[in-house]
This record gives C-alpha cells, structure tokens and sequence, in this order.
C-alpha cells in the first residue's frame, strides 16, 4: 500500500512507487541491495524521504512517501500487537542529508514496538553512505533501545531475520518474567497542577488512592502549568517521554490525576496502546472492589456506565483500554458489547432497581424513627478511622483496613450509655475532595441517613500531614450537603502517633475538640462522656447543679 505525500507525485515516479509495493526482499539481511538502490535512487530524485515498512516474510507492505525530513507511519491496525511480543515489521527509510536515526526515529521504535528502524544515508549524488539501525531492548535492560551501523549498506553483516525472531523470544520469556514476579499491576502517576504545593499534596493523595487499588506505582510526573493541554492533559513531547518509560518498565496503567475528558481519554489512547485511566476511574474501580452490599455494588455500576458512557461515542479500538478497569474491576468491555443503548438500557435498569430500594429502606427508617433513638453518624476522611473508632465504641468488628475507603456500605450499631440509654452509631463511607459528581450521586443515600442524625462525630486524622486540608474538605462536602448547622464533635484520632508537642498544638488550636486514639479503648472515655452530654445535656445538668 501506497502512504504518504504522494499528491504531488509525477507520473513516472508514482509508477516506480506502485511497483515496490507487495515486492519481496530476497535477502536474510534487513533489506536486500536491490531495494536499497530502489529507495535511494527515488528519494534522490524526487527530493523525499521514502520509507518501506517490511512484514517478517520480507514483503513489502507500506511504501512510504515522506518530506524531505520525514516519513508518517500509518495506523498499523491490521498488524495487532500482542503483549510481550513486536509488531512483525520494520522500517527502512531514507535519510537525505548524513544524519543519524532521530529522536522521531526512535520514538516510532519504541512507541509503535516495531522490529527495528532503519535509515540509510546518501552522499550528494544519491549513492548510499550508510545505515543506522536500532531495535528495542528487553525489559529488564538498562536502555529502552539499541543502536548499530553498517559501514557499507550493501554489505550488511547481520542474518537479521533470525536475529529478530531470537530477540523477540528473549523480550517474550523477559516480559512473562516480569509478570510473574510481579504481585500487583503498576502504573506511572500524571498530573498537572497550578502549582508546586498542590502537585505535591494532590499526588500524594493519588499515591494512596492508587495503593488502595493494589496498584504499585513505577513513576509520578507532573508538570506546573496554568492549565492542562487541551489534547493530552500533559505536552506531547512529555507524553511520549513517559510511554517510552512506561514501556521499557514494563508499566500496565497511565493514571492521570486531572479529570480526561471523552477527546482527551480518546486522544490518549490512541496515542499508546497502555491502559489508560483518571482519577475518578481509579476511585470507582476501588469502590467497585469494595462494595459488599447489593445496593452498594448497584450505585457503583451505576457511576462506572455514566463515566464511561460518553467515551463510547465511537468503536474503536482504544475503547477495551478505557472499559477495562484496574484488574478487570471495570464493567467490562465484553459485557457491555459496547453498545450504547445496551448501556442505556442497563442504566435504566439499575435506576429502577435503586428506586426500589429506597422505597424499602424509607419503610425500614419508619420503623426506626418509632423506636425514637437518638442517631449517632461517624463522618470524615477516608482513612481517619472511622470505623476502628466505631469498632472501639460498640465492641465490635466492623471491617476496617488500612486503605481507602475501606467502608462502602454504611453499618450502624447499637451503643448502651449509663441508665439504659440506647444509641445508634453508623459509620459511614469516607469523604474525598473534589468527589466525583457521579460518585456523589452513588452513595446519596450514605448521605441522605445523615439528614436524620442527631449528632456527627467528625473524625481527623490527626497524624495525616494533611489533616488541615482535610478537615476543610469535609466542611465543604457537609456545607454542599446542607449538614453545616448539625451538632457536631471533632474528633483527633491516632493520636498515639503524635509527639506530645503535636497534640499540644492541636488541644491550642482547637479548644472543642477530643483527641482520642481508636486503637487505645481507655483513650475514649471523654468522647463518651462528651457524646452523653450534647445527646442527654447531661453536662449541662451536672454543670448546673454544681454551681448550685
Ligand atoms: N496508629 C493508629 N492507627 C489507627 C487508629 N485508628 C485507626 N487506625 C488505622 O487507620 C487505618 C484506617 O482505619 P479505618 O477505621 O479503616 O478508617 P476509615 O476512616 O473507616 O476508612 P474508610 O472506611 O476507608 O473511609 C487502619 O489501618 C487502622 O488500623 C489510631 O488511633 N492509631
Ligand atoms: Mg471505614
């Protein structure tokens, strides 16, 4: 096939050109001296590049018409790449002045995975000089690529087609290695940030995201821009830099910290043939392995079609990269046949299921509302403690881990406070910032339970380098919420893990609070008797009489 610059073309080269098409290299060599003449005589007299991309059984499938610096590389759909393995063909291309392989050169290599690349050189006349070869290295090399020259073109030294099927099998057997050995799936963290604290702050957050979804992550970059590029969140020349590394490290995923819009996911994905996901994405598929509750599970199927739904405008093939989902947790291509009304009828679906439901549970807090108990909501950041702390309060096990949102589905338990007075404690998912609008929408009714809470307990954790910022996110998501005038107890959790400077800092700057150590069960008797005082007034009594 024909490709390239070729509008132009007089006749009698277009003739010549069409003629090399479907030919074969009769050589082991990378190609046979009969096509470099060919090629080096053309591109001299026509003043172009010209390129050929050689399949494995030396036939020639694109005939590549270039500038005079360059040759383009059509979309190589038809020769699927298989992980661990290279694309099956190679490039041998013209170089019009004596210059060595480029920066593009070598990105093609790379990026594409194609067997090697080659450019020869020509003297004035159009004679050739020399040629440059690279091919890809395993991944466990110290170098993504290697480079070497035949001094005479016509004499090329290397029986290249055993050469390259060796390489492949090393780069296979190298790549199933890697898999092996390796516990947890990885990824290479991209943000851009307004600036160098938020970078700093907001990847660190990601980090832990990311080992909530047992990702390992390889790499972070970030870039300090006003705003992110319109096309690939980061500059093309930056993205090409962090595949090459993704690639040569064997990396699965490219989680963005910004949120990809459909062209840019799109974009992205046809740029690399990695799995590509945002923030939103990583915490819906945490929330999709997480969710224990049918109504859980529902909601978060629920977000994961609306995320993905307006990325699937289009087929094509960079869609299984965006379906797909950290281990599979994504709602998957296969099941979806990608088919938008299929999509839309699941939606519809899952809306009717979930209205249900809260029909069911608007009877259930009917019930409740009789027994006339006062509620008790534990609220706060991910990871605070919440639910070690509900655990201590009730003596009980409720599943608490050190991830992030360890706790999809809310629990409540009982409590018995001094002259059988009778609590209900519910512990709830943990807040984020700048929580997905989807996922707000799919745990609304976590939510929704706190509008009839008597009193929150917010939790801090108070050893986070953060907790300042987190404890302004959470205002932000009670105010968004309608919460902001509910009584409410701040409460300093891990405070074992503070110095005695530390805790004195916090008791200064917030007089009101408690500081408490879920994990120490002696450390909770003044958060008890606060929770007994606002709920019962007891204090006041106590306060009242005692100045009488
Ligand atoms: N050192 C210390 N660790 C604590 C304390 N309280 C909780 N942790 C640990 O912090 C981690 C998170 O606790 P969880 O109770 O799961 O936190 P959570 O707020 O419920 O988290 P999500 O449900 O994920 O939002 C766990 O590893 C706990 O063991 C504490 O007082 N001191
Ligand atoms: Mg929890």
């Amino acid at each position: 096939m024909l490709y390239g610059y070729t509008e132009n073309l007089k006749a009698k080269f277009l003739k010549r050109f069409e003629k090399l098409d479907k030919r074969k290299s009769k050589s082991t060599a990378i190609i046979s001296n009969d096509l470099i003449k060919n090629i080096t005589s053309l591109s001299y007299e026509t003043g172009q590049q010209v390129g050929l991309l050689i399949d494995r059984n030396n036939t020639i499938q694109y005939v590549l018409v270039g500038t005079n610096k360059e040759v383009l590389i059509p979309k190589l759909h038809r020769f699927a790449l298989v992980p661990g393995k290279l694309r099956g063909l190679r490039l041998v291309h013209t170089h019009l002045y004596n210059e060595e392989l480029t920066d593009d050169d070598f990105t093609d290599l790379v990026l594409l995975r194609l067997d090697s690349v080659s450019a020869v050189t020509m003297d004035e006349n159009g004679n050739p000089l020399k040629m440059h070869s690279a091919h890809i290295m395993p991944p466990d090399a110290d170098k993504p690529y290697e480079v070497f020259t035949d001094k005479d073109p016509y004499d090329q030294k290397l029986d290249y087609l055993s050469f390259i099927k060796s390489l492949e099998e090393e780069v296979e057997s190298k790549t199933k290695q890697l898999h092996e050995t390796k516990l947890y799936e990885s990824a290479i963290l991209i943000g851009v940030y307004s600036n160098k604290y938020e970078a700093g702050e907001s990847m660190a957050e990601l980090r832990e995201l990311a080992a909530s979804a047992k990702i390992e992550v390889m790499d972070t970059f970030y870039q300090i821009k006003n705003k992110p590029n319109p096309k690939y969140i980061v500059g093309s020349g930056k993205l090409k830099e962090i595949v090459i590394k993704a690639l040569s490290s064997g990396v699965d995923y490219l989680i963005f910290d910004n949120q990809l819009s459909p062209a840019q996911s799109k974009a992205v994905a046809n740029f690399t043939e990695l799995k590509v996901i945002d923030r939103t994405q990583l915490i819906l598929d945490i929330f999709a392995a997480r969710a224990k509750s049918n109504e859980g599970k529902l909601r978060v199927e629920l977000a994961q079609l609306k995320h993905i739904l307006p990325k699937l405008s289009a087929r094509d093939d960079s869609l299984s990269r965006l379906t797909g989902g950290i281990g599979g947790r994504g709602p998957g291509e296969t099941k979806l046949e990608v088919d938008r009304r299929r999509i839309n009828d699941r939606i519809a679906f899952l809306n009717k299921k979930l209205k249900n439901i809260e029909k069911n549970r608007n009877v259930q807090k009917g019930k409740r509302l009789k027994n006339n108990l006062p509620i008790v909501s534990i609220i706060g950041y991910t990871n605070a403690g919440k639910s070690t702390l509900l655990n201590a309060l009730t003596k009980c096990d409720t599943y608490s881990d050190n991830l992030m949102f360890a706790t999809l589905d809310t629990s409540s338990k009982r409590i018995r406070f001094p002259r059988e007075r009778d609590v209900i404690i519910t512990d709830t998912v943990g807040f984020i910032r700048d929580l997905p609008a989807g996922l707000k929408g799919a745990f609304k009714s976590t939510l929704e339970e706190l509008d009839d809470s008597d009193l929150l307990l917010e939790v801090v954790d108070a050893s986070s380098y953060h907790y300042k910022q987190h404890i302004q996110s959470v205002s932000e998501i009670l105010n968004e919420l309608g919460l902001n005038e509910k009584r409410k107890i701040l409460v300093f959790n891990k405070i074992d893990k503070l110095s005695e400077d530390e805790i004195f800092e916090i008791e200064r700057e917030y007089p009101e609070a408690v500081l408490v150590s879920a994990i120490k069960k002696h450390s909770l008797d003044p958060l008890l008797k606060k929770i007994q005082s606002v709920l019962f007034q007891e204090g006041k009594e106590v306060l009242f009489s005692g100045q009488h």
